[in-house]
């Protein structure tokens, strides 16, 4: 794998008690990288370990054990390696990566029925320690949001006021990079290059090198560069519903992760709109000379298209 350049995102405090230079960072990080930093999250350092311990202890399993907690049709659970493909190379097995996915959680009964836990017996507080960091993510993440629309000169309430958050819909995926795959070989990659689907993204890794980002898609041949570990940071990234949301103004930008010799673990968790909310181009993000340049579109026929289109193997 060609070396990478390193990078040097921006780093947003969210204590910070100047709103406004904060929401100005994220604008600038926004529009130039797609890709920044925040510190003092307010997600406990010892949460986030154990985060990562019960993870560990999950993919350490036996494949027949993770394979009896299989994704099921509402997109909850275990994804072996090589299930999923993005890239369109017919040489490539697709990622290496496995993952376990965790659904809204909420007070709805009925949605909390698709999700899939390991046993109690053997899993004692797998369950509530995932349940915790999906409440302090999610508040996390709707705090940025908040500084987000301050940055697109909107209300700072705006994706609260317009529903975006009613129906909840964002996704914990616990990710897991075998550290046996051999780099030199082209056709091995822990996620092949691609942007996230959805509103944001609050990643948070055990600090292993590995994810990289490509500012310009186009550019051949293509410039990867690292995105290096910040200890106590999340890593916070647009995906592409937010990029059309704002008419390109902010940018949903290209990432993998590569083969780097050892075990990595990550923890994502993916914010999107309810699925019934129309998405449309911002007011602050056009005007005459900049029309809008996608039709409306609703937030879950969006996001359904992206999702089917990925799993194209038959193993999950
Ligand atoms: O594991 C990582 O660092 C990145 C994961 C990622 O890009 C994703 O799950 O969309
Ligand atoms: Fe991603």
């Amino acid at each position: 794998m060609a070396a990478a350049r390193r990078l040097d995102l921006p780093v947003v405090d969210l204590v910070s008690p100047d709103l406004r230079a904060a929401a100005n960072s994220i604008r600038k990080a926004c529009v130039e990288y797609g890709f920044f930093y925040v510190i003092n999250h307010g997600i406990e350092s010892d949460l986030l370990e154990r985060v990562f311990a019960e993870s560990r202890k999950f993919f350490e399993q036996p494949m027949e054990e993770k394979m009896a907690l299989r994704k099921n049709s509402s997109h909850r659970g275990y994804t072996a390696p090589y299930s999923e493909k993005v890239d369109d190379y017919p040489d490539s097995r697709g990622d290496s990566k496995e993952s376990f996915y965790i659904g809204p959680t909420g007070d709805d009964n009925s949605q909390n029925n698709f999700n899939q836990w390991p046993s109690e017996e053997r899993f004692p507080s797998w369950k509530n320690t995932m349940l915790s960091y999906y409440a302090n993510v999610l508040a996390t993440g709707k705090r940025i949001l908040s500084l987000i629309a301050l940055s697109l000169d909107l209300d700072a309430e705006f994706f609260e006021k317009n529903g975006a958050f009613e129906i909840p819909t964002a996704f914990l995926r616990l990710l897991h990079y075998a550290g046996d795959i051999n780099a030199s070989d082209g056709g091995n990659i822990g996620a092949a290059a691609h942007s996230d689907y959805g509103m944001l993204t609050l990643l948070a890794t055990d600090g292993t090198p590995g994810l990289q980002i490509c500012r310009e898609k186009d550019r051949h041949p293509q410039l990867w560069e690292d995105v290096h570990h910040i200890d106590g940071s999340l890593i916070i990234n647009i995906g592409d519903l937010l990029e059309r949301w704002t008419n390109c103004v902010f940018r949903s930008t290209l990432h993998r992760v590569v083969p780097v010799g050892k075990d990595r673990y990550s923890v994502a968790f993916f914010i999107d709109p309810s699925p019934n909310l129309l998405i449309q181009c911002m007011e602050s993000c056009c005007n005459e000379a900049y029309p809008p340049r996608f039709p409306p579109i609703k937030s879950g026929d969006y996001l359904e298209e992206r999702l089917s289109s990925t799993y194209k193997l038959a193993t999950v």
